[in-house]
């Protein structure tokens, strides 16, 4: 048996499509959504996600408000930068990109977000809601996931999930989200430090791999038939010297699952249309 691939690109896709159409809506109220980034450095990985966040922004009308800083970026500086955009009354949402240079406090910039402006979903007042089940922005990653399995109608009521990787941006905000009464999935949180990780993967009714390991994921550890979803990202050389990025799922699960989330073209696409869903959400509550 070969995996039926849920393809986050085109699902990515088609939740554009809905969301131009309230990009409408609300122009007719003289509303036009704006998403800030705040970019720290010149890391060209991060340059690239920063691109894309604003390419995926022009395609469905929301504004950009770009921030860019040097690599010496001093904590004042760029806390100048939060306090503008926290006053900003035409940026509805905004992201700091991650990771900071190092002798950035990450903590103390992440916690000067407006949570009202939290389009990441990170804040720990929102991250607090989360777990206390209050409305609140949701972590994009975690909700693309989610939507994803929703719209291939993957049932999540009653299934039993392991996800693996208990980082504050994935696996542990996702834990909540599908533990929530409207997901009411029965989660297995693992980590790196797990036990026989397999005998959990393999009683699993879906499997969710966010631990940043390649090739973590084996086909002889998943319930054949089992739905499997592909968080991780990581950059290594290719066997032609060429840098490539990876999944944290092995090539071979492909033919054990019964569907596979891929990487590339999977959880990523679905988490920056969860990120314009959350800014357009803030718009429409403005
Ligand atoms: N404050 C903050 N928020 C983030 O959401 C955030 C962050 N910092 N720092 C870095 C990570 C990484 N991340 C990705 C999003 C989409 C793809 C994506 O779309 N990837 C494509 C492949 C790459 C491409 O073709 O562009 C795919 O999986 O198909 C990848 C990675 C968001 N992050």
């Amino acid at each position: 048996m070969t995996a039926t691939l849920l393809d986050g690109k085109a699902t990515a896709a088609e939740i554009k499509d809905e969301l131009r159409a309230r990009v409408k809506a609300l122009a007719e109220r003289g509303i036009t959504p704006g998403l800030g980034t705040v970019l720290v450095g010149s890391d060209p990985g991060s340059q690239a996600y920063v691109n894309g966040k604003h390419r995926d922004c022009a395609e469905v009308g929301i504004a950009s408000i770009r921030r860019e800083l040097p690599d010496d970026a001093t904590q004042e500086q760029v806390e100048e930068v939060l306090a503008e955009l926290n006053a900003d009354p035409a940026c509805h949402g905004y992201i700091v990109q991650l990771p900071l240079p190092g002798h950035l406090d990450t903590q103390r910039v992440l916690e000067l977000i407006d949570p009202a402006k939290d389009a990441d979903g990170l804040h720990p007042v929102n991250l607090g809601r989360l777990v206390l089940g209050y409305p609140g922005p949701l972590p994009c990653t975690p909700r693309g996931i989610v939507e994803l399995l929703r719209r291939y109608d993957v049932p999540l009521r009653g299934a039993t999930v392991a996800v693996v990787g208990r980082g504050n941006t994935v696996g542990r905000p996702l834990g909540l989200l599908l533990t929530r009464r409207s997901e009411n999935a029965t989660v297995t949180l693992c980590h790196t430090g797990t036990l026989d990780l397999a005998a959990h993967t393999r009683a699993a009714d879906i499997v969710i791999v966010a631990a940043g390991v390649p090739g973590l994921l084996t086909a002889d550890m998943i319930r054949p038939g089992a739905v499997v979803v592909d968080v991780g990202i990581t950059r290594v050389i290719g066997p032609d010297g060429k840098g490539r990025y990876t999944g944290d799922v092995d090539s071979g699960v492909v033919e054990v699952a019964g569907a596979l989330v891929p990487m590339p073209g999977g959880v990523g696409p679905m988490t920056r249309a969860m990120l314009l869903t959350n800014v357009v959400e803030r718009a429409e509550q403005g």
